[in-house]
């Protein structure tokens, strides 16, 4: 579903850079439920918003200013999406991918229903009255049928985040992308969102999660650990010794 092939980011010009990512490779199944752990600054959300096309490999080593080789790529559902423009690149993401963030950034002034809604109104394929129906559908499905009328910031810390999960999910994305979706809250409601998460990714749903929480990392399926850049240790990977489903 989501691959990657020698992946490098580096920041800055030739004279001063940074190497955030040093060639990773990595390739994430269409049912797979991924996280990702490792020290702070090891380049876990980098890899992620990379994965999920929210930013750009870097093409060129800063050193020799010639491509990587292998050349540092990013698939997206086995589209290449080196030679996308912006506008395709967002068509893209806005197909596959759903993104829950460790701030939920819902809009405050809208109700639950239309936050959830909204990503379905922007992608132009059903009518507002389906979007909410469908809005009022996911928000059910995680204890909030009764909150869907309230307003955003009417709303607790933890059922934000679950508006904000519906919401990413809106889309029927490929794949959920997460960064530290349980960082802001309590432990309670943090429960409650590893609850979701799991029960999700045993509906098959593809997940690739970000977070420093071993105990919640431990519940994926597959637990990739990164360090100074680079992954150090893939556990649980889907058909490890077998051609790898995309
Ligand atoms: N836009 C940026 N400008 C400068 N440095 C950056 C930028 N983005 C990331 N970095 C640096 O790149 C490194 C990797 O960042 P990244 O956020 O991917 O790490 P992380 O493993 O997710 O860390 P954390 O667990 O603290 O969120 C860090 O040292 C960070 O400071």
């Amino acid at each position: 579903m989501l691959r990657s092939q020698n992946l490098y980011r580096v920041l800055g010009n030739a004279e001063n850079f940074t190497t955030i990512l040093r060639g990773v490779d990595v390739t994430i199944g269409r049912r797979e439920y991924v996280s990702i752990v490792g020290a702070s600054g090891s380049g876990k959300s980098t890899l992620l918003y990379l994965l999920g096309g929210l930013d750009r490999p870097t093409q060129n080593d800063p050193e020799t200013q010639k491509p990587f080789d292998p050349p540092s790529r990013v698939f997206i559902g086995g589209e290449d999406t080196t030679g996308l423009g912006e506008t395709q690149l967002a068509s893209l993401r806005n197909e596959k991918c759903g993104f829950v963030f460790q701030f939920h950034y819902l809009l405050k002034e809208f109700t639950a229903a239309e936050n959830v809604a909204l990503p379905m109104l922007k992608l132009g394929k059903l009518s507002r009255r389906d979007a909410i129906d469908k809005a009022v559908g996911l928000l059910k499905q995680f204890g909030l049928a009764d909150k869907a009328t309230r307003r955003a910031n009417r709303l607790s810390g933890g059922e934000q985040q679950r508006v904000a999960i519906a919401r990413a999910l809106a889309n029927d994305p490929a794949v959920l992308l997460a960064d530290e979706p349980t960082g802001n809250l309590d432990r309670k409601n943090g429960d409650r969102v590893a609850e979701i998460f799991d029960e999700l990714g045993s509906k098959g749903q593809a997940i690739v999660m970000v977070t420093h929480d071993t105990a919640l990392a431990k519940r994926a399926g597959r637990m990739i650990t990164m360090e100074d850049g680079r992954i150090i240790s893939d556990v649980g990977r889907e058909g490890a010794g077998t051609p790898r489903n995309e």
